[in-house]
């Protein structure tokens, strides 16, 4: 159904305040084109002013909570964003088009869950020490104690706004830390809603903070001299830039980045489940994650039979507007992504694909047209060594390319400057053992896709990242540690 849409007024969160600078950019429905928001570009002032709020709270009351008091408070975060469930869809739904079945199912409970997994990861963890024997023979105990790291830049990106985000700031809170926030220019909408919920539940001012603006602002916080971490997802240059960024300032810095995550499927896989699972790896989000798949190696001998029925599967997605109970394919996020998405559907022609489907984009005869439309597509006869097949498109497409052998397919999986995830098809258990450990991701996932369990390591090897968020992994970065050697 159209959505009548009334132009919201996005300010930055500051020190527990909403501020205004009147220099404001427009947030667009992706669905139409229409402007949604207005939001509010902090400058240096503003960025400075977080910054500062957030230091201050390191050592005022939020400092000062004992670390209970502390998860409690994390965990009522959670409630409040489950009890302000519909606000947080319906920001969630008008940045980014996404269907109200994607976001109502991924995107909003994840809010939640990451403020109380985190919480609960953190009174888990178990304290480190050993026994050492001294020269004199009395001996002594090294114990390591952790404390927040301090003040944490979280910069976000626009895929999964509010669930990257809050993967963030739940752990981030939970150790003890404040935050400065720099959400994504395209979804800047249920970052400034947190704000709202951090108040009603009683998070000391400066705790939370949001920023609004482009890159530029983000580089005001990754160059900030009072900022002691940077965690970031996103592009892997932007990542690059801002590990440049922070070397002056020697901050840690925790970087989620690209990929371009192969799929097998080997010729003794349940196909049932490769072709549901498949469909989700490549169009769901509109291909908008950065754990999808956007090339799949099929074994020979179940290419064709691969090939149709994934084609009837993308064939049988719904676009819709968001709120129709059967769209499962939304728009993908801006006209820039639209374009960037839509020229590799011209590479991958020009470089030799057979378009198995899709290759556009959809025309509706109604407003839609105004939106960020493409085609889920499919292609074969693209090489290995093809831009398309190498490098990261982030949209709905894949190109399926055939092989004849185990230790063929596990080298051509593992022939990529990135390695954030594969997931790979095959019911003979030996394989299963013997293929995983060979494939070079942080994350694999075997008759599977992006089943997340929030006590696991996250993140990527080469160029798709630095270092491992979730459950006590985490803590690495978001904590400090310091020795204390105690001699009897
Ligand atoms: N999760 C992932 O792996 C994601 C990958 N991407 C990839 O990145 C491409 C571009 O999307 P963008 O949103 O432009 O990603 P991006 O990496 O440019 O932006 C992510 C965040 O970084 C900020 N940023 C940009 N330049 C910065 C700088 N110099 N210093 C500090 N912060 C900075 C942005 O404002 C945004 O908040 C996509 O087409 C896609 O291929 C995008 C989003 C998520
Ligand atoms: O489940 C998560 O924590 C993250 C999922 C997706 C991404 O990281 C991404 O698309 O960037």
């Amino acid at each position: 159904m159209r959505k009548e849409i009334t132009v919201r007024d996005l300010p930055n969160f500051i020190n527990g305040q909403y501020v205004e600078t009147g220099n404001t950019f427009d947030v667009l429905y992706p669905i139409t084109g229409e402007v949604t928001a207005k939001a509010h570009t902090a400058g240096q002032a503003e960025v400075d002013a977080a910054v500062a709020a957030a230091r201050a709270a390191l050592s005022g009351p939020w400092g000062q909570l004992t670390t209970n008091a502390r998860v409690e408070m994390v965990k009522d975060i959670a409630a409040a964003i489950r009890r302000r469930f519909d606000d947080f869809l319906e920001a969630e739904v008008l940045d980014t088009g996404k269907p109200y079945s994607v976001a109502s199912h991924v995107d909003i409970p994840r809010g939640g869950a990451n403020f109380e997994s985190f919480a609960e990861s953190l009174r888990e963890h178990a304290t480190e020490m050993f026994q050492f024997d001294t020269p004199d023979g009395r001996g002594a105990h090294n114990m390591m104690i952790r404390r927040p790291r301090g003040v944490i830049g979280v910069i976000s990106p626009w895929n999964l706004p509010l669930l990257l985000m809050t993967f963030k700031v739940g752990p981030a809170l939970a150790c003890g830390n404040t935050v400065v926030v720099k959400p994504s220019e395209v979804t800047p909408s249920t970052a400034t809603l947190l704000g709202e919920v951090m108040n009603e539940v009683g998070v000391p001012e400066g705790v939370y903070n949001v920023v609004h603006g482009y890159g530029d602002t983000g580089a005001m916080i990754t160059s900030h001299p009072d900022v002691d971490g940077i965690t970031f997802t996103g592009e892997t240059v932007t990542g690059s830039k801002i590990l440049e960024a922070v070397a002056p300032t020697l901050k840690a810095s925790s970087m989620e980045m690209g990929g371009k995550n192969p799929g097998i499927v080997f010729e003794d896989a349940d196909l049932d489940l490769a072709i549901k699972e498949l469909t989700r790896s490549c169009f769901l989000n509109t291909g908008q994650v950065c754990l999808g798949t956007e090339r799949v190696y099929v074994h020979e001998s179940v290419f064709d039979e691969v090939r149709d029925r994934l084609k009837e599967a993308a064939e049988n997605l719904h676009y819709g507007f968001p709120d129709d109970e059967a769209t499962n394919f939304g728009p993908v996020v801006s006209d820039e992504h639209r374009d960037k998405v839509l020229s590799y559907y011209k590479l991958a022609e020009e470089e030799g694909a057979t378009v198995v489907t899709g290759g556009g984009a959809p025309k509706f005869d109604d407003e839609r047209d105004g939106g960020s439309w493409v085609q889920p597509t499919i292609w074969t006869g693209l090489s290995h060594d093809s831009r398309t097949a190498r490098e990261e498109i982030f949209g709905p497409c894949v190109a399926l390319i055939p092989f004849t052998d185990e230790d063929e397919v596990i080298k051509l999986a593992n022939d990529t400057k990135y390695g954030l995830a594969a997931t790979f098809f095959s019911q003979d258990v030996s394989r299963v053992h013997r293929v995983a450990p060979q494939l070079e991701a942080g994350i694999i996932w075997v008759n599977s896709w992006f089943l997340r369990d929030l006590r696991t390591a996250f993140g990527g090897m080469k160029q798709s990242g630095i270092g491992r968020e979730g459950g006590v992994h985490g803590l690495e970065f978001y904590t400090e540690t310091s020795n204390i050697c105690i001699k009897y």
